[in-house]
């Protein structure tokens, strides 16, 4: 086997462990391991993205966030390229969520390419999820205003991937939000 298929099943072992416990807000409480799974294969199926540490970084991208997991242990396991990507999609989750939301808006353009395709994939893969089913607890008006938010920040993400950019709009679109 290649060197780089044994590095991506090191890394989804490595993130199923940390989300082992965790279920996404979905009535099926799906696992949520499936969300970086499903945004990394985002990347490689439609994306066209070939670059197996954007890869990594895709299957990590909600360790830092969401579990006990820290950039200096990304690190350590996958080398600074990886952490650095996950790093720049780590919200910082100790400021109010308002906050938090509004430097996703003002930190995308300044992001690197890498960094930006696993923002659009995350983004991509959330909003799709939206349209299969409503999270336990969201009223109709909070799934539009993730939407309205997601296309703030997609915005600032664009140039990157034209596929996943017109995946995106048409999402948009579909939702009659103003590009
Ligand atoms: N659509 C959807 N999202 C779910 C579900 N379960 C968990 N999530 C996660 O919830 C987050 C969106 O919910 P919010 O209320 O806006 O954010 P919060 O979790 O940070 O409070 C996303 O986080 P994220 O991946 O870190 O992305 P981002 O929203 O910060 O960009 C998404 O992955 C689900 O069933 N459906
Ligand atoms: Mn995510």
């Amino acid at each position: 086997m290649n060197s780089e298929a044994v590095l991506l099943l090191e890394t989804v072992h490595f993130a199923a462990e940390k989300h082992r416990n965790q279920r996404r807000k979905d009535t099926e409480q799906t696992p949520y391991i499936n969300h970086p799974i499903g945004v990394a294969r985002i990347l490689s199926h439609e994306g066209g993205v070939m670059d197996v540490e954007v890869l990594q970084a895709a299957l990590l991208h909600d360790t830092v966030e969401d579990t006990d997991t820290s950039i200096a242990e990304i690190q350590a396991t996958f080398g600074p390229v990886v952490a650095r990507i996950v790093q720049e999609v780590t919200d910082d989750k100790s400021l109010p969520k308002q906050e938090r939301k509004r430097q996703q808006v003002e930190h995308a353009p300044h992001c690197s390419p890498q960094a930006k395709l696993v923002k659009m994939a995350d983004k991509l893969y959330n909003l799709r999820d939206l349209n299969r089913c409503t999270p336990v607890g969201w009223t109709a008006e909070r799934v539009q205003e993730y939407f309205l938010w997601a296309c703030e920040v997609v915005k600032g993400l664009r140039g990157t991937n034209s596929v996943l950019e017109e995946k995106l709009d048409e999402l948009f679109k579909q939702r009659g939000v103003q590009l």
